[in-house]
């Protein structure tokens, strides 16, 4: 499979590219429509791109926003995926509490799978989750979401949320994702990934994409129904090569 790759020389230039793709994606989006879809990553990588797209001209007022995954910790945990989106994107841009669909980290991850799964349903009904701009990170073990290698999440393609568990020594260990059924119903995918640290997962999924290998680390198991863009640094690249 091909990949389209961006590299930008920088950490700064990156998030200036990638909340303005995210930009311009939600104004077609919005383009002849009442509402558009975000669906937000958590972890550290896109908190200033967030921090950029929160002071875009758009009408957040029309546009909903959704989560990848969750720690489960309590909102204002400063491990918690949306406390970081609350900081940087939400509270600055202003975006309605009704159009924020946060999953809920205080409750078991088999209850908070049950409880985000009932969100989605609400809001998409019975038909596909089809977000039209899906935010996507990467560990350094090209884990994507909450989804890990190795972990029994990756086998879920019946629902559209599921429980999961971080690797052992990972603070917070016990996690909700969305699964590769909900992801992969995207319109565009962007992934934002960043520094020399993750190099080596990153060469593993070029790998990996190149060779169509069957048991592809998590990230490369997205394969959403619109376009998928990597937007990278020059450090992350250069790691990789
Ligand atoms: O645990 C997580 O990790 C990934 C990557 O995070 P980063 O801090 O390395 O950018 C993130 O995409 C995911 O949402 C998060 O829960």
């Amino acid at each position: 499979m091909d990949i389209d790759v961006q590299v930008y020389p920088h950490t700064l230039a990156l998030a200036h590219a990638f909340a303005e793709a995210t930009a311009t994606a939600l104004r077609e989006a919005l383009d002849g429509e009442p509402r558009a879809t975000l669906c937000l990553t958590g972890g550290s990588t896109p908190e200033p791109a967030y921090k950029l797209l929160a002071d875009a001209d758009l009408p957040w007022d029309r546009i909903h926003v959704f989560w990848t995954d969750e720690r489960m910790v309590p909102p204002d945990h400063e491990q918690s995926n949306y406390a970081m989106a609350k900081r940087a994107l939400l509270d600055p841009a202003g975006i309605p509490e009704s159009n924020i669909h946060r999953m809920d980290g205080t409750l078991h991850p088999k209850e908070a799978a049950e409880d985000y799964e009932s969100v989605l349903h609400q809001f998409f009904g019975e038909d596909p989750v089809a977000f039209d701009v899906l935010h996507l990170g990467m560990g350094s073990d090209a884990h994507v979401a909450s989804l890990f290698p190795g972990g029994p999440e990756l086998e879920e393609y019946d629902r559209w949320t599921v429980p999961s568990r971080a690797p052992a020594g990972t603070e917070i260990r016990p996690r909700l994702s969305l699964s590769f059924l909900a992801l992969n119903t995207a319109r565009l995918a962007l992934v934002i990934a960043a520094g020399e640290k993750k190099g080596e997962a990153f060469a593993e999924v070029v790998e990996a994409y190149e060779s169509e290998t069957i048991a592809p680390p998590p990230i490369v198991r997205v394969r959403p129904a619109g376009d998928l863009v990597w937007m990278i640094d020059r450090a992350l690249a250069d790691a990789a090569s």
